[in-house]
């Protein structure tokens, strides 16, 4: 059989992702892989990721080079999909996911809870944002964009005293090591999908799609992620909105059930509502509605509106945008 090509994009992040998932498809249906670097506006841009038209940004490019028959596979954190099915795409398989949690690497070993009042901590993420303020610890967020090592050598050198960022990021390069602290989602809730990959096929390679979903999918991430990306559909929010959703299975006496804790934030982190929810595992999407309904009524949607018009929190941080 033909060489599968496996759509990238050029970051370390991305190709250590995709990397994985090459090898995984070829340990476990034999078919042989080959990665292929694909570049995307959010690799190229440094603006900051909420100016650059929404959600999907990194994502598009790999789409187009599938439907142009450029590669047959894509590989995408989940968390950056858009909740929009794409025409023509099919999400073949959502591997077992990785640790979902957010965590800090902090000068000194610390703590979130040890850095001093006026410690800056980088973070691009309006979501991170949000729930930090929210925990009142008088540090200061400091706006970060580029590549996992670029945020990181921040700390090194001293500019900033902590920065957020996901822990599965972390483990697959191989840096978990250096975190300080992960941090419990009952303070910061991790954006829907965090964690996990997607990957994606043209929906018309049926044989594909069905292959890589027996050999790759995991049932119980894909349900929870289903579940918490619902909530982030119904609440009409983008990956790049105030929104935290985090679903678990757990082994209930009636067989498995799903959990979901979800949060939606001003920008400020000043107000927000934040719910938990239990339904039976076969029904992911029933739950999320079920719980982005309750949010609604308890204002979501006010909270979510009143970010948009400007930002007061996040304020950019010289020579740390790009690469
Ligand atoms: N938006 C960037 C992005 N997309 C996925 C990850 C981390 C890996 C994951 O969540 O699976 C990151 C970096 C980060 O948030 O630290």
């Amino acid at each position: 059989m033909s060489t599968l090509r496996v759509g990238t994009r050029a970051s370390e992040l991305a190709r250590t992702q995709s990397g994985l998932i090459a090898d995984a498809i070829t340990a476990r249906t034999g078919r042989e892989t080959v990665l292929v670097p694909v570049s995307t506006e959010g690799d190229v841009s440094t603006a900051p990721l909420a100016s650059l038209g929404g959600t999907g940004v990194f994502v598009s490019a790999l789409r187009d080079a599938l439907l142009a028959g450029e590669v047959d596979v894509a590989v995408h954190s989940l968390k950056d999909l858009p909740t929009a099915a794409a025409d023509g795409i099919a999400l073949a398989a959502v591997p077992e996911r990785e640790d979902p949690r957010d965590a800090i690497i902090a000068r000194d070993g610390l703590t979130l809870g040890e850095l001093p009042v006026g410690s800056k901590v980088g973070t691009g993420s309006p979501r991170r944002v949000a729930q930090l303020e929210a925990l009142g610890l008088g540090i200061e967020l400091v706006g970060l964009r580029g590549n996992v090592d670029t945020r990181i050598g921040q700390v090194t050198s001293g500019k900033l005293d902590a920065v957020v960022l996901a822990r599965a990021g972390l483990a697959r390069l191989g840096r978990a090591g250096e975190i300080t602290e992960t941090i419990d989602p009952i303070q910061v809730l991790p954006a829907p999908g965090q964690g996990a990959l997607a990957i994606e096929c043209r929906a018309s390679d049926t044989e594909l799609v069905a292959a890589l979903a027996a050999a790759l999918d995991d049932p119980h991430t894909r349900a929870a992620v289903e579940c918490e990306r619902m909530v982030l559909a119904e609440l009409e929010a983008g990956c790049s909105a105030p929104v935290g959703a985090l679903a678990e299975v757990v082994e209930g006496e009636d067989g498995a059930e799903l959990w979901i804790r979800a949060v939606a934030s001003s920008l400020d982190g000043a107000l927000s509502v934040r719910l938990s929810a239990s339904g039976p595992y076969d029904d992911p999407i029933g739950l999320g509605r079920k719980l982005a309904a309750e949010m609604i009524a308890d204002g979501a949607h006010t909270l979510l509106d009143r970010g948009t018009l400007d930002n007061p929190v996040l304020h950019p941080h010289p020579n740390t945008s790009g690469k």
